[in-house]
């Protein structure tokens, strides 16, 4: 059997504030699969972000290991886990960080040149997913020229352009109207269903967590399945 698209074992991360430790993740196993969808639900400052962040390896956790595609990464050299981090996860933010002076198409194909796409294969591919998320007509217009939500879907075509096996979004729908969050998570339901992607969902948004196959909160530091 193929290893989980994500598994955290034993994580552990605190912070210094004001000289003393906070103990934010206390020992949190966790493992996603290819396919599945999970929300992460947990009150502000509970540490959503600073796990999103470690499964991401963008930070080290103090103990315990990040396996990501089956591969251990906490004693991978720093070059390794970037090259590991661009070819196998995607990240949506609550903010859509497209680069303001490209357009949606080039802001879709920089990713993939970076990981070695030639400019053809990653305009075509750009388009692909443009047509796929019902933006084939904004490609040439920069992100200040589209609307919110459809900043945003950019944003997962971005996340997902160099055909990434885990997806991680932190709030990706929280700086938008219920309707538009709606047309917006349909956007990113559709490409996870499509793809077969592993997704993990930061989100307040009860409705929308309702529809992913698992909801986890953090309590004490772990992670903990909800009904
Ligand atoms: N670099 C840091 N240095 C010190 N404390 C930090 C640092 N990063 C996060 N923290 C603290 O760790 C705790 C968890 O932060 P985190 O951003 O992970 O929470 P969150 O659940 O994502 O919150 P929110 O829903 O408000 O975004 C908070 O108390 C925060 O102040």
């Amino acid at each position: 059997m193929s290893a989980p698209a994500l598994y955290l074992e034993k994580i552990e991360r605190s912070y210094d504030q004001a000289g003393l430790p906070l103990e934010i993740l206390r020992g949190a196993d966790f493992s996603l699969w290819a396919g599945q969808s999970v929300a992460l639900i947990a009150p502000s400052g509970a540490g959503k972000s600073t796990l999103l962040h470690i499964a991401g390896l963008l930070e080290k956790p103090d103990a315990g290991e990040v396996y990501v595609a089956g591969l251990g990464t906490t004693h991978l050299a720093d070059d390794a886990r970037t090259a590991l981090r661009r070819s196998e996860i995607g990240f949506v933010y609550q903010f859509h960080h497209l680069l303001p002076e490209f357009s949606a198409l080039e802001n879709i194909m920089l990713p993939q040149m970076i990981g070695g796409y030639s400019r053809r294969e990653a305009k075509d591919r750009a388009m692909q997913l443009l047509d796929y998320l019902g933006l084939a007509a904004r490609g040439k217009h920069r992100p200040a020229e589209l609307s919110g939500g459809e900043q945003q879907r950019v944003a997962i075509a971005r996340a997902v352009a160099n055909g990434p096996g885990l997806l991680l979004a932190d709030e990706p729908t929280g700086n938008l109207d219920p309707k538009t969050a709606n047309h917006v998570f349909e956007a990113l339901d559709a490409i996870v269903r499509a793809t077969g992607l592993a997704t993990l969902i930061a989100t307040h948004n009860m409705e929308l967590a309702g529809r992913m196959d698992r909801r986890v909160t953090l309590r004490d530091g772990l992670l903990v399945e909800l009904a």
